[in-house]
């Protein structure tokens, strides 16, 4: 196996929606194409990538330094025993020369690279990721269906109670039991009636309400907003302060009886095992929402759940920001709690494949190899024309 050209590009994921902390007038991402000399069906496989979103498109970095490290690699430095794909030892190869420390954009770039690589590496073994991951880094049994809530609730312009509503109805009738809303981006009277109208809508069940603050509150802001939303029993509260604030996390976790939730900004496993040792999170209740597609790949992500294993935790206490395909398999492969689910927004790199069912808040997993990007049109379309 070889890998003979890779491409990148760009995509715009833009909507008018907005969190407490940005807008997505701009949001794009990265993608990658990295094909093999392995044909199938006459053609070379070919295996696909893209950075998630919340995060801007890394091609300055992909362009100068990881893909270029990829291409002059001497094919050999990146394969196993085997002659298959090692992927710890690509991630060494697009990291030789980079500091330790100050992850930022660099492992956002690897971590498009990365997916790429898997998608590639399962697609030659002709298994969906799902398979593939289970059985090198799984018991050989994934779970065939996974936890999934439905993601939205954000700010727009003339956005009413009402719209917000609806916006959450059509994910119940998609399937979804669990919604998720952003708060944080109006003053707490408001943001209470936004979350009391989401509730209504769940039947009165708070615990079935996930809010996000996007790291904007300081200590006090999320302690009174604490106050005021424990007596709902929400699904949880999260990302309530700046995401490397650990000393703010523990004191909220102190005080908020609740279930909390973070992670999505923290992008190696250095800063997750600063959230594990200083972040105040309790095991029997807490979620982490690391993303491997914004963090360096699945290849610093199993070192992760090493960590969280090596401190007493779950591997299902994990549940991955992004609403993406390749953290779906790995939801399955690694028996992790879940995956978020973007039903509305981020197209057309969001959501799952084209004919996904959701479930009682469950979707299962097809057998189309690889990540099973070509199960999603309207993206595939956009992947293909990155090497026609
Ligand atoms: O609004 C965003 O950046 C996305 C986000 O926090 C999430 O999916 O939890
Ligand atoms: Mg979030």
């Amino acid at each position: 196996m070889k890998i003979t050209n890779v491409y990148e590009g760009v995509v715009p994921i833009s909507s008018s929606i907005r969190n407490a902390w940005i807008d997505f007038s701009s949001m794009d991402c990265s993608i990658v194409a990295i094909e093999s000399d392995v044909i199938r069906d006459g053609r070379p496989v070919v295996g696909y990538g893209f950075n998630s979103n919340g995060r801007y498109s890394a091609g300055e970095i992909l362009r100068r330094r990881v893909l270029p490290r990829l291409l002059e690699a001497e094919p050999g430095r990146l394969l196993d025993e085997q002659g298959g794909l090692d992927h710890a030892k690509a991630w060494d190869v697009m990291m030789r020369n980079e500091k330790p420390g100050g992850h930022g954009e660099r492992s956002v770039a690897v971590g498009v690279v990365d997916m790429a690589l898997f998608d590639l590496a399962s697609k030659i073994e002709g298994k969906p990721l799902y398979r593939y991951l289970s059985e090198r880094y799984g018991d050989g049994q994934p779970d065939d269906s996974v936890f999934v809530y439905a993601a939205g609730g954000y700010y727009a312009p003339g956005k009413t109670l009402t719209d917000l509503q609806n916006e959450m109805r059509g994910f119940l009738d998609l399937g979804y039991d669990v919604v998720k809303m952003k708060i944080g981006g109006a003053d707490l009277a408001e943001d209470l009636r936004r979350i009391e109208a989401v509730i209504d809508v769940l039947d009165g069940d708070g615990s079935r309400l996930a809010v996000d603050v996007n790291g904007r509150f300081d200590l006090d802001t999320a302690l009174e907003y604490g106050r005021a939303i424990e007596p709902y029993g929400l699904f949880w509260y999260e990302e309530i302060g700046d995401p490397l604030d650990y000393h703010l996390n523990a004191t909220v976790a102190e005080h908020y009886t609740g279930s909390i939730a973070t992670g999505e900004n923290l992008f190696s496993l250095q800063d997750a095992r600063n959230l594990i040792r200083y972040g105040g999170l309790r095991p029997d209740r807490d979620t982490i929402q690391v993303d491997p597609a914004l963090s360096y790949g699945l290849v610093e992500y199993l070192r992760i759940q090493d960590m969280l294993r090596q401190h007493g935790w779950s591997s299902r206490r994990c549940i991955p920001h992004g609403g993406h395909q390749f953290s779906l398999h790995i939801a399955a492969a690694l028996k992790l709690g879940g995956n978020e689910s973007y039903p509305g927004e981020f197209q057309p790199t969001g959501g799952f494949a084209d004919d996904a069912v959701v479930e009682k808040s469950r979707v299962g997993l097809t057998d189309t190899p690889g990540i099973g990007f070509e199960s999603k049109a309207a993206f595939y379309k956009v992947l293909r024309a990155l090497h026609s």
